[in-house]
């Protein structure tokens, strides 16, 4: 593995100081350019561990251990500098795209503020930005700039922000569950075009998903959550052959795939189904 470009320490999350831990000392790094996946049932705290990185946790609830990004550490930051990381940065792409847009504002017109909040371009070299991503996304990208978001499709929104994502370069985009509302094919064609701009911006990505299948597919290394702990981590064949936690091992058993065409998925003589 290359340099870390975040390392997560030791991290807790409690909703209030006398609470049980929602995550507790959860260790993962990501180097640059590696694509990983956190995998695990719902509710063991994958969006939580995100929140964390992004200082968006909800309400009451605080952090502690270390976030660190290159030499910085995320929790100790004001919220101000973290403002400026986020996008720009570090990216995220929610489960819930539509969210991704206000849908009284037309997309292009977000795109072109959401970019010139975080560099110096002009309105035009902004707009001139915008439309090239959109098209690099495979859209319409005069149709999309002019439209509401509620006038597109969810696959078409998801890509949109995907665009919005790439247009701001981050070093590192965090995915959380970003194919769950999208059916099969738009959600493989939305990790296509992430792959895409990985291979062309050098990006890391942090892939947040309860499908095993597509962390297999998808990621170089995969860290494996329980009720808020990271019990196992390795390369998703590792993980898949010779896992040894009794979690991953009913995980892996529960994973129907299809023997999709490139997927590097192999039968293997155990826990995994192949139909
Ligand atoms: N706003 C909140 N306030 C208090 N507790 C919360 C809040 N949001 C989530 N939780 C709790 O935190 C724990 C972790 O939730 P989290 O959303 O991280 O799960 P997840 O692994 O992302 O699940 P899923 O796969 O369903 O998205 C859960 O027990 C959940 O009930
Ligand atoms: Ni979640």
């Amino acid at each position: 593995m290359s340099e870390p470009l975040l390392t997560i320490e030791d991290l807790v999350v409690k909703k209030n100081k006398e609470s049980k831990a929602i995550i507790s000392r959860l260790n993962l790094q990501v180097a640059s350019g590696e694509m990983i996946g956190l995998i695990g049932e719902s509710g063991c705290g994958k969006s939580m561990t995100a929140r964390a990185i992004l200082n968006l946790l909800p309400g009451q609830m605080n952090a502690k251990g270390k976030i660190l990004y290159g030499n910085r550490n995320l929790l100790s930051l004001s919220r101000q500098e973290h403002r400026k990381l986020l996008g720009k940065e570090i990216g995220i792409i929610f489960q819930d795209y539509r969210g991704s847009f206000t849908p009284f504002i037309r997309v292009g017109k977000q795109m072109v503020e959401t970019i010139r909040a975080h560099s110096p371009l002009s309105k035009k070299e902004a707009k001139a930005v915008t439309l090239d991503v959109l098209a690099e996304m495979g859209l319409e990208a005069e149709r999309v700039y002019k439209s509401y978001s509620f006038q597109l499709s969810g696959g078409q929104v998801q890509r949109a922000a995907i665009a919005m994502s790439l247009a701001l370069k981050p070093s590192l985009l965090i995915c959380d569950e970003v194919t769950t509302a999208l059916d099969v094919m738009s959600g493989e064609k939305v990790l296509d075009y992430i792959e895409k701009m990985r291979k062309e911006t050098g990006c890391a990505v942090l892939l947040i998903t309860h499908d095993l299948t597509q962390a297999y597919k998808r990621t170089d290394r995969i860290y494996v959550m329980e009720q808020g702990e990271i019990v196992e981590s390795g390369t998703p064949e590792v993980i898949r052959c010779n896992h040894q936690h009794p979690f991953t091992k009913k995980l892996c058993g529960c994973v129907l795939a299809l023997p999709g065409e490139g997927s590097g998925v192999q039968p293997t003589r155990e826990k995994v189904i192949f139909i």
